[in-house]
């Protein structure tokens, strides 16, 4: 299965396009992704980001945890495997593809030695909510370490704790900035969400709802990266394509749309995309 972004005339999201796995593909091909989970009480941001990774393709998808943690989303979910997250022991090996991290996850020095050592692993990371929040006293720390195939996902409110001096900006300009100086592709989430790598490359994604304004939404498209990473899709594309995937679920399912619901939208989005050979 692979995935081509589509850019219009006005670096617009389109479409993107998506092609039949080849017939010979296995799970491990497709790409294992890891999640980290919030501490017991506070799983649920990052098992609707696990369920988005799972869905839109990611081979195999793990939630890792503290063991009270996996207990809860034991109750939930199936597919999603749960591995215990020693800290003596690093949760990746050779075949973990991408990491997704802040969802739910407290604004902790847990946190943030989670995601330190998360970014020392040469495997593109998702920094999302409190992953970012966390380094918001101390963002020259997190810009030293991010590397260009990394990616930051704030809202407005995560984006002026990181960039102070950018938050009045135009988004574009903003996101562009942002991403040179952390080093790392910034999607600026909002009405319109826009993507920007550190070389000057943008995108705005338009394809949209309101209805997507709904608590765990942006966790749904943490999770839609991740996955996308997990398959082989370069960090700027797949923030691009997921930023389009998940304005498609917005459009598709429209009032009542609510983020448990949203990777049920998934294969519907995915076939309106799959080019029949
Ligand atoms: N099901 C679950 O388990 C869910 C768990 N979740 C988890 O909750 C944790 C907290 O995340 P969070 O996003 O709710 O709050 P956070 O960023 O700490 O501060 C919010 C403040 O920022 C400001 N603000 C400005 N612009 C904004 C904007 N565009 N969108 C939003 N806020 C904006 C605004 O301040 P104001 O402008 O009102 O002064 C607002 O009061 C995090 O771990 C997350 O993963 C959620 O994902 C939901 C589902
Ligand atoms: N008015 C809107 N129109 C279109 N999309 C929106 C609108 N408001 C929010 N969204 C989208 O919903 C998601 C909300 O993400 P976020 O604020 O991180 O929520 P949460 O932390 O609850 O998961 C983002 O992808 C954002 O682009």
């Amino acid at each position: 299965m692979t995935f081509h972004l589509r850019l219009a005339d006005d670096n617009s999201v389109a479409q993107p396009a998506l092609t039949m796995p080849e017939k010979d593909i296995h799970k491990y091909s497709r790409g294992h992704a890891l999640v980290v989970s919030g501490p017991v009480l506070k799983t649920g941001a990052s098992r609707l980001a696990a369920r988005a990774a799972l869905a839109v393709g990611a081979g195999l998808v793990t939630l890792v945890g503290d063991r009270s943690a996996l207990q809860e989303h034991a109750a939930h979910v199936t597919a999603i495997m749960l591995k215990e997250f020693d800290p003596g022991h690093d949760p990746l090996d050779e075949r973990v593809k991408a990491v997704a991290i802040g969802p739910g996850a407290g604004v902790t020095p847990v946190t943030q030695n989670n995601v330190l050592r998360l970014l020392q692993s040469g495997i593109p990371i998702v920094l999302d909510a409190d992953a970012l929040t966390v380094f918001a006293e101390n963002n020259h720390i997190l810009f030293n370490i991010l590397k260009s195939f990394d990616v930051m996902t704030p809202h407005k409110g995560e984006f002026a704790r990181l960039f102070p001096d950018l938050a009045d900006e135009e988004a574009i300009p903003a996101a562009l900035a942002a991403a040179r100086r952390a080093g790392c592709v910034v999607l600026l989430k909002g009405p319109h969400t826009v993507i920007a790598d550190p070389s000057g490359k943008w995108a705005v994604n338009k394809h949209a709802s309101p209805w997507l304004a709904t608590a765990g939404s942006g966790d749904i498209l943490t999770g839609l990266i991740c996955g996308l990473l997990a398959q082989g899709v370069n960090s700027f594309d797949a923030a691009a394509i997921a930023a389009w995937l998940h304005g498609d679920i917005g459009v598709r399912a429209g009032p009542g749309l609510t983020a448990d619901a949203m990777p049920e939208f998934i294969p519907l989005v995915l076939q309106g995309c799959l080019q029949e050979d």
